[in-house]
């Protein structure tokens, strides 16, 4: 359907084929107190696609581009859907990223469920030439996600505003 939307549906089951699946349960304890207390640390999602699934304790909170913070509320009988770096690189910046931490508050615990599309290692993430023209210059240079990964990990990388941008960016 993503793909669809921006006409390159014929890359579907080259994206398919190298892509892996992780499922990860998470658990954030609430504060118990009147403090706010930080659950996940602000980032961009790494991988590809992030779907979210979480009980009825809220925490999620998304950086808009405008630098402020909204809160997530999904209702019980829906998913998050959270675009990672390497997407956003692949489609030349036509999804963001956005940044997203989360925060508890009050005294219940809250469980999450996040399924991420990764990209498998070797596989370099271009851009295609359809998603590139004069009023959407390359962003981004290929690159290997699992590389990508190991610079975000260092020094250098969990110092970058935005590590995507200091790895590869045009
Ligand atoms: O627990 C959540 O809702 C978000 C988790 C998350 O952002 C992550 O694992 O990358
Ligand atoms: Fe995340």
């Amino acid at each position: 359907m993503v793909l669809e939307s921006l006409g390159v549906e014929k890359y579907l089951e080259e994206h398919i084929a190298s892509t892996n699946y992780l499922l990860r349960v998470m658990k954030y304890k609430g504060p118990e107190s009147s403090e706010n207390k930080l659950g996940l640390n602000a980032h961009t999602d790494k991988n590809i696609v992030t779907i979210l699934y979480q009980n009825q304790v809220d925490g999620l909170e998304v950086q808009t581009k405008d630098g402020e913070w909204i809160n997530v509320k999904p209702s019980p009988d829906s998913f998050t859907v959270m675009i990672g770096d390497s997407f956003y690189a692949w489609a030349n910046g036509r999804f963001h990223s956005p940044y997203h931490r989360v925060m508890m508050t009050g005294f219940e615990t809250r469980y999450s469920l996040g399924l991420f599309s990764i990209p498998k290692a070797g596989y370099i993430i271009k851009a295609p030439e359809e998603l590139v023209d004069e009023d959407h210059p390359l962003l981004f240079k290929a690159f290997d996600h699992v590389e990508f990964l190991g610079f975000y990990y260092t020094e250098a990388g969990q110092k970058a505003k935005s590590a995507l941008q200091t790895y590869c960016g045009v």
